[in-house]
């Protein structure tokens, strides 16, 4: 295979630019042994994509490596530089994955030469509390170095502004736009600040376990439920830093860590994907959980922003709870919860992703609390926020993939408030003689029943970027007209941003930035989502079904209906 002239110029300009021996080194095997690597190493640059920049580490454009993680820094600095005056400060921090902390330092010494102060955490800490810092240090900007829950391979860039939330446009292609003006390694100030860098931690933490001890609405059940039986794993990442010291200070005392999983390690070598949504990443949890006879397995991934977790069903069978599950749970205790304390005001709103479950609409309308829905990504969470305030009050934000954000302090997913108010949650229902799981029937009962699965199908390399986009436009060339037997009556296209109303052919507008995702909703109420991942090599289809549920004796039966129309959609569309 002859190689694009662009990456040949690519490759070119590292082998003759001012890049290290071990670098060109890297370059001239590949160039002999595996020229599709070279290929794939520098067929783009890294973007920014659902959370910052990601990608496997090693040598080339499209590659996690010393200078990409210096350019990206160097032109995020000179951005700052031209949307700020006066003194410009950031935060960086960084998660457990190899070579986390090497970009850390190397962001934080890119930073610093270019005049601008910076705080770094001594070591690691979870993401969203380098979202927190950002206010509480009144930063201008902030880094985190992680690839969250991808697989180990992985490492990434999560940039910040100076809201403590994730850059969104124009930000980002701002900061790339610099990035893309920097053609040499010589053009990165290296170093020569180092008296810019100033050491955080403890302080910096207290403040952030402060603010996360404000969010509880019922602080007296959690003492008095005190030994609600708890069992944590961190998987090898950040949330060792943070979740046992918040959980004590919620006043639980029967907090037991999966020990096999508690030291954090880039490696993650009890698992195949540190990534809660993946049952195997639970499963040592899962058997401390049942041995323990406990009440709740929570795990965290490695930069401690989504949270899983597992509980008991009606049959005492322990059952991993999904993500749009603990989001109707945690909305759901939230907005009643602020109602039954008289805390609810009217501005109050909730916000979602698009391919997160309808429930939570259905239950906040009836609550009066306004449920927007934004692209999926907690960005635009926090977007939405700056755009609303102050008129109207963020309450929570939530996505089905496993994340949620509680109160305006903290501008990321945060699994560390989430852990501690799900225990709260549980220590509730507990108060009430309920388990989590009769709490959520509780709900279905009262709302509706919506049943909700994902499928991710994987498609690595430049290859399979190419497959996922043709299977996204032959959806959107030739929709299906019916699926699993209902027609589908509603096509919304967020890259054409309008909505289709089948039968009438009328068509309205979505108010949000183009992005490529398309949605089939059918007669009887399912909606199918389809949309490339923009943190991994993966095409996303999400499946959402849903009815009435009369009672707790029906829930089995209703379940089992549920399902199998979501397996009747699936093969229908021949994804299994
Ligand atoms: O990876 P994290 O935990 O930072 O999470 C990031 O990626 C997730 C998956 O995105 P995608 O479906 O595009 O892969 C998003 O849902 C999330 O809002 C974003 O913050
Ligand atoms: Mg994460």
């Amino acid at each position: 295979m002859t190689m694009d002239i662009n990456i040949q110029n690519k490759v070119a300009q590292w082998l003759n630019g001012n890049y290290d021996a071990e670098t060109v080194a890297a370059i001239k095997k590949m160039e002999a042994e595996h020229p599709d690597e070279l290929t794939e190493a520098f067929y783009r640059n890294l973007e920014f994509g659902t959370g910052g920049l990601r990608g496997v580490m090693g040598v080339g454009t499209n590659r996690m490596n010393k200078y990409t993680v210096g350019m990206a820094t160097q032109g995020f600095a000179n951005y700052l530089k031209q949307s700020f005056e006066g003194e410009i400060k950031v935060a960086l921090a960084h998660d457990s994955r190899n070579n986390s902390r090497f970009f850390a330092e190397t962001a934080a010494n890119v930073f610093a030469a270019n005049g601008i102060k910076v705080y770094l955490f001594e070591s690691l800490r979870p993401t969203p509390e380098l979202s927190f810092t950002i206010r509480h240090l009144q930063c201008q900007g902030g880094v985190v170095c992680t690839a969250s829950h991808n697989p180990r391979e992985y490492n990434g860039y999560k940039a910040y502004w100076n809201d403590g939330a994730q850059l969104v446009p124009p930000h980002d292609k701002n900061v790339i736009r610099e990035v893309e003006k920097i053609t040499s390694p010589d053009e990165v100030k290296w170093t020569g600040g180092e008296a810019n860098i100033t050491i955080i931690g403890k302080d910096v933490d207290e403040a952030y376990l402060q603010e996360l001890q404000t969010l509880s609405i019922n602080p007296e059940i959690c003492k008095q439920q005190h030994d609600l039986k708890i069992v944590y794993t961190p998987i090898h990442g950040t949330g060792i830093t943070m979740v046992p010291e918040i959980l004590k200070r919620y006043g639980f005392t029967n907090v037991n860590i999966v020990e096999e999983q508690a030291t954090p390690d880039g490696n993650f070598p009890t698992v195949v994907y540190p990534n809660p949504e993946e049952a195997e990443a639970m499963s040592l949890g899962l058997k401390k959980a049942q041995e323990l006879d406990a009440d709740i397995l929570l795990g965290t991934d490695p930069d401690a922003d989504r949270v899983g977790i597992a509980v008991k069903d009606l049959h005492g069978k322990w059952i991993l709870v999904n993500g749009n599950q603990t989001a109707a749970l945690l909305f759901n205790y939230i907005i009643e919860g602020r109602k039954e304390k008289g805390l609810a005001q009217p501005g109050d709103f909730v916000c979602k992703t698009v391919v997160t479950s309808d429930l939570i609409d259905v239950f906040a309308a009836q609550n009066n609390v306004t449920c927007y829905n934004v692209l999926t990504g907690f960005k635009w969470i926090a977007d939405l926020i700056r755009r609303k305030e102050p008129a109207e009050k963020f309450i929570c934000g939530g996505e089905e993939s496993y994340g949620t954000m509680i109160g305006d302090r903290i501008r990321d997913k945060d699994a560390v408030s989430a852990v501690a108010m799900i225990c709260e949650m549980a220590a509730v229902a507990r108060s009430k003689g309920k388990t989590l799981f009769e709490q959520l029937i509780s709900i279905y009962i009262k709302y509706g029943y919506y049943l909700e699965s994902l499928i991710s199908i994987t498609k690595k390399g430049m290859r399979g970027a190419e497959e996922i986009a043709e299977m996204m436009r032959g959806y959107r060339e030739n929709p299906p007209a019916a699926i699993n037997g209902s027609p589908v009556v509603m096509l919304y296209d967020y890259q054409l941003q309008q909505i289709k109303d089948i039968k009438t052919g009328e068509i309205k507008p979505i108010d949000l930035p183009k992005s490529n995702v398309l949605q089939f909703v059918l007669a009887d109420g399912s909606k199918i989502s389809a949309r490339p991942s923009g943190t991994e090599p993966k095409i996303k289809f999400y499946f959402s079904v849903n009815t009435t549920l009369q009672s707790v004796d029906d829930y089995d039966k209703v379940t089992a209906e549920l399902e199998a129309k979501i397996n009747g959609i699936i093969s229908d569309m021949q994804l299994k």
